[in-house]
């Protein structure tokens, strides 16, 4: 006799729209809420969507470990139609030969070591001028807004990477650059009910298809007028290819082996800024916010610091790897604040987790945010104690399922490397060159923690803070 295959537990949910209404503004926070009375693989079903929802490390590894192979797709859904042109990007596409192929091309081309190490010049050029201008604000006591500055910062950065040269705000569009990401971002995170009911794609009642058309056309202007520049200055002898020029190379050598045109490089070229941009910048806001609030971390920080590279300079990227207690403050704040709080993916495949079935076609959420929370594998999970990883060998490189901020296995993050170099290389300057006082006489507990939740989740509302300058030079 066979035996019925049960689903995970789950809520009770309402006739059609299923469980879609039990998520509001923040639903890592609402999935958490609904796991912890229903257990770490818990089953939803949002509109005809059936999803599973996972919360803890041992859940984690089933999915992206032990049954990686049948977890690795992900969803066609209308962002990915019209923001990563039909799912030609990496970020969006399902499993499948051709993810495989252009997955492969930009970890060797663009994300290797020896293409971050080419930039290394280019970073240092533009913390200089990053620190720099926080001295002059500092000079004057201003208030300075943190957020909009590192996430100026990480923007830049990424342009000068992807596209040789940096773009003012209003080269793209009369809204500027980085509000055109940041709405793209949002966008595409809000759930669309167009997603979770075929029949109401067309419908666009919440609007988002429209504005995800328009969003989409104008990037397309901008990344075409990109790439007609680079091919009409490719005589111009460069020191580094940036990865327009890497692409746009594979493209014309017709060695790719796979399909490969303009719509595949601008697809990835918005991959590099959409998974470059923000991922980097909420982590430093988020580390940076920690360190205020706990002024005994910060200042350990800079003590570190200050043995290994000396209150007469600013750090280099040669520093980093002696910055121990600095790999503990990333951790404790990943752990606290993963700035992808939900890994989103699909199984191709039916399958078996524990002893409950999952159906082929199931979105699968793994809620990194709930992991981070665990009593059962935190002591006090609600401190922040960049300590507690002393002495553990819990790296967070996607190997200990405890703390996976960037993800593990198959579809984990290829940017990992020059994430982590970015972030490590921003706070170390911040905490080295500056200290930081909140305005206003505003006391650490006033200090604003709410969440904006969106693909990268940072903070709802701009971290402002006076800089004093702290270098003898
Ligand atoms: C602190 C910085 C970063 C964090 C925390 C981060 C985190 C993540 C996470 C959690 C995922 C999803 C894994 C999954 O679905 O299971 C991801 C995917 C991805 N990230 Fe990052 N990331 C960062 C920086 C970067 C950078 C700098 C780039 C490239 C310039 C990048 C490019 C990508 C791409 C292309 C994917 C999609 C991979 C795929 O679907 O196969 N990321 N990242």
């Amino acid at each position: 006799l066979k035996k019925k295959k049960k689903l995970p537990p789950g809520p009770i949910g309402l006739p059609i729209i299923g469980h879609l209404h039990k998520l509001g503004k923040n639903p890592h926070q609402d999935l958490h809420h609904l796991a912890q009375k229903h257990g770490p693989i818990m089953s939803l079903r949002l509109g005809f969507v059936p999803t599973i929802v996972v919360s803890s490390p041992a859940g984690a590894e089933l999915v992206l470990k032990t049954h990686d192979l049948v977890f690795a797709s992900r969803s066609t859904h209308q962002a990915s139609k019209y923001i990563s042109y039909d799912q030609r990007n990496i970020v969006f596409a399902p499993y499948g030969p051709y993810w495989r192929n252009m997955r492969k091309l930009c970890t060797l081309e663009l994300l290797s070591n020896l293409k971050i190490n080419q930039f290394q010049p280019m970073r240092r050029a533009e913390m200089e001028i990053f620190v720099d201008s926080l001295r002059r604000a500092a000079e004057k006591r201003e208030i300075v807004d943190l957020s909009a500055r590192v996430s100026g910062l990480s923007g830049d950065m990424t342009c000068l990477m992807v596209f040789g040269r940096k773009y003012a705000d209003r080269d793209l569009d009369e809204k500027g650059f980085k509000a055109v990401i940041q709405e793209t971002m949002q966008v595409a995170a809000v759930p669309n009910l167009g997603d979770f009911f075929p029949f109401m794609g067309v419908l666009d009642l919440q609007g988002l298809t429209r504005r995800m058309k328009k969003l989409s056309k104008t990037f397309d202007g901008f990344l075409e007028r990109i790439i007609d520049d680079h091919v009409q200055n490719k005589q111009e002898k460069k020191q580094t290819q940036d990865f327009v020029d890497t692409m746009m190379s594979i493209m014309e050598s017709g060695e790719a082996g796979f399909e490969f045109d303009r719509r595949h490089v601008k697809a990835v070229l918005l991959d590099m800024l959409i998974g470059g941009t923000d991922t980097s910048a909420a982590s430093v806001e988020w580390a940076l916010t920690e360190l205020i609030r706990h002024p005994r971390c910060l200042k350990k920080l800079q003590k570190e610091l200050e043995q290994v590279v000396g209150l007469d300079q600013n750090v280099k990227e040669s520093h980093l790897d002696k910055l121990e207690y600095l790999d503990l403050v990333l951790k404790e704040t990943l752990r606290v604040h993963p700035v992808v709080p939900l890994l989103i993916h699909e199984s191709t495949e039916d399958c078996t987790l524990d002893e409950y079935h999952v159906p082929k076609g199931s979105r699968i959420f793994v809620n990194l945010w709930s992991m981070g929370k665990d009593p059962n594998v935190w002591q006090d999970p609600e401190k922040f104690t960049p300590e507690r990883f002393i002495g553990s060998n819990i790296d967070l490189r996607g190997h200990d399922f405890q703390l996976i901020p960037f993800g593990s296995g198959r579809r984990g993050c290829p940017g990992m490397q020059l994430g982590l170099t970015m972030v490590r290389l921003a706070v170390a300057q911040l905490v080295h060159c500056f200290d930081w006082e909140l305005p206003d006489g505003m006391s650490l507990s006033d200090l604003d923690m709410e969440e904006h939740f969106g693909l990268v989740t940072g903070r709802e509302k701009h971290l402002l803070a006076i800089p004093t300058y702290r270098l003898h030079k």
